[in-house]
């Protein structure tokens, strides 16, 4: 289960978001949606432990991350959430199963060769492993950094606006992707988006 309360993130004297209560089953599925500015990249942000809110908290299971310190948080985040951006923040000087092998290390995870193949296969990029960042297309990219989302076996998978950049076919690819491999994980799903072809992919969603 996933819950937000009291939930209020301050940039500055301007800036002050706050969040309406909600709750996300374990492996549920939601979209964030709202006008541009409205919060819906703070949010992820906050969930996904990259920000720490101002007051109120965010559980993730029974952890709250407010409680975290900053390694504790990275660690936590390594092993239960995968991120999905707009656009695949990817490490460029290395192919696509280098980026997944440091995905691994960076979450304390022993090397894993079997998975990182397994993984790249579910998304048809086997053929791809070697290929660096560059040389990948933007839906292939895109693929890639599904691949790093889901290859730790994350509780949460949070994506933010990972189809507005793609044409009707990818970002069909794409959102089909991303909720069968939450299904297939077992994990839950939230997209912040204002992509309207999402709409009615994705069983629930946030208002903000
Ligand atoms: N680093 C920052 N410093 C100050 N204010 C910020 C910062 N990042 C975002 N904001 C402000 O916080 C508010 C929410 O921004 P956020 O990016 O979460 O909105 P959003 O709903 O994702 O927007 P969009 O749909 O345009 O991507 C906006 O008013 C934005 O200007």
């Amino acid at each position: 289960m996933i819950s937000i309360k009291d939930l209020i993130y301050q940039y500055n004297s301007e800036t002050r978001i706050s969040f309406p209560d909600w709750q996300l089953d374990t492996r549920g599925q939601a979209l964030i949606l709202g006008k541009s500015g409205c919060g819906k990249t703070t949010l992820l942000h906050l969930l996904g432990g990259l920000l720490q809110p101002s007051s109120g908290s965010v559980f993730i299971d029974d952890q709250d991350l407010t409680k975290l310190t900053g390694s504790e948080l990275d660690h936590f985040r390594g092993q239960h959430i995968g991120f999905v951006f707009q656009k695949p923040h990817l490490i460029k000087a290395l192919n696509v199963q280098e980026n997944l092998f440091l995905a691994q290390h960076l979450a304390g995870i022993p090397k894993d060769k079997e998975r990182v193949l397994e993984v790249l296969k579910t998304l048809d990029l086997l053929e791809k492993r070697k290929s660096k960042v560059y040389e990948l297309s933007e839906g292939q990219a895109q693929r890639a950094s599904i691949a790093r989302a889901v290859l730790n076996k994350p509780a949460l998978i949070l994506a933010d606006e990972p189809t507005s950049s793609l044409d009707d076919e990818n970002c069909a690819r794409v959102i089909e992707i991303l909720l069968d491999q939450a299904k297939s994980q077992g994990a839950a799903l939230v997209i912040a988006t204002h992509d309207q072809r999402l709409k009615n992919q994705v069983q629930s969603s946030l208002n903000l």
